[in-house]
């Protein structure tokens, strides 16, 4: 793939930006610090919905706010802070979903920021999963509103990483990798999605190769001209655990690209779908779980073992299995 992927403007730019001292603060180093001291790469997404959450922080933000809006978004707050509480000494980091918090305008997005200082606060690495993206003017007021990387002062949303949108052109992409390497944040672009229609325009071809192989060119030569001090970049890749074919194929087109794997647990997709994301160290993959932990207790086993109040302890196990199915089913069970 490599040899068709036209020189542009953002191979230029990275030449210059290669020697940058700011590499020192690499985003892939430090999640793979966070990844190597927790022994695992389990990613807990934290994707509130209202009508799940537990009944004692519904009413105890009932109680506080009278709108609908300040009830939710205290909510949200509430259960996201509670969740990070039991997770962050488990797993190396977390996702918030910006959608869940975006519903509920100001209040939501209040949350949403808060939500993201305490993760941090707590030692998470945070990455905002806000799909973002626009012409390239535009997408550095996102980049520079959203990355903070190592300096949480950085940004006003002060996540170390954002998922980003190519379907405008890799151009789009050059704000994002210059303030993301200037912060030592990091970016995920969406190469192959784990939604069922995720083949609709990324599997189109175009001179024998498809549309997700082509971004994933893109972003690979990206990932490349940002490592730091070890193999992977600050520029990685989105990649479905629901297409195990595609992400092992993926794994292999993008030897330096992080990857963010959704689509474990609800979606359908288990440890050994995910086996091929990993490098022999068991680095260079994140694999997300959200509603499977945030809301395991409405599912067995954890539905079966704890009441409705110990949704905590149920989040809890809910995460060590995790932990022990990536363990044993993929490489990464040589973090252990
Ligand atoms: O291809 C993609 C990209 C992002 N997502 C997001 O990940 C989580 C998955 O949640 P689960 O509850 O574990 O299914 C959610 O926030 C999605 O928006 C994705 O699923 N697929």
């Amino acid at each position: 793939m490599k040899e068709n992927h036209e020189p542009s403007d953002v191979e230029d730019y990275l030449t210059c930006i290669s020697e940058s001292s700011y590499l020192m603060h690499n985003f892939s180093d430090r999640l793979n610090a966070a990844i190597r001291s927790k022994k695992t790469p389990a990613l807990v997404g934290l994707d509130p919905r209202f009508d799940w959450l537990p009944a004692e922080i519904v009413s105890a933000a009932e109680a506080k706010h009278s709108s609908k809006a300040d009830i939710v978004a205290a909510a949200f707050e509430e259960f996201c802070f509670r969740m990070i509480d039991v997770v962050a000494p488990l797993v190396p980091a977390v996702k918030p979903q910006a959608a869940f918090f975006e519903e509920w305008g100001p209040a939501g997005c209040a949350a949403l920021q808060r939500v993201i200082k305490k993760a941090r606060e707590a030692g998470l690495v945070v990455i905002c999963d806000a799909k973002r993206g626009d012409i390239g003017s535009t997408a550095e007021a996102y980049a520079r509103g959203y990355l903070a990387g190592a300096d949480p002062e950085s940004a006003i949303w002060a996540a170390d990483c954002l998922t980003v949108n190519p379907y405008l052109g890799s151009d789009t992409l050059e704000p994002f990798v210059k303030v993301a390497v200037e912060r030592g944040a990091g970016i995920y672009v969406l190469v192959r999605t784990s939604n069922p229609g995720a083949g609709t325009f990324q599997d189109r071809q175009t001179d024998g190769h498809t549309l997700y192989e082509c971004v994933a060119a893109v972003v690979n030569d990206l990932a490349l001209n940002t490592t730091g001090e070890g193999n992977y970049g600050a520029i990685g890749a989105v990649v479905g655990a629901t297409y195990p074919e595609e992400l092992s194929q993926l794994r292999a087109l993008m030897p330096h690209a992080p990857l963010l794997v959704p689509g474990y647990g609800s979606q359908g997709a288990g440890a050994g779908d995910v086996a091929g994301a990993f490098d022999t160290e068991g680095l260079g993959a994140i694999i997300n779980s959200s509603r499977g932990i945030n809301f395991a207790i409405r599912k067995a086993p954890y539905s079966e073992k704890y009441a409705p109040e110990e949704w905590e302890q149920a989040v809890e196990a809910a995460t060590h299995d995790m932990i022990a199915d990536l363990a044993e089913h993929t490489p990464a069970g040589n973090l252990q």
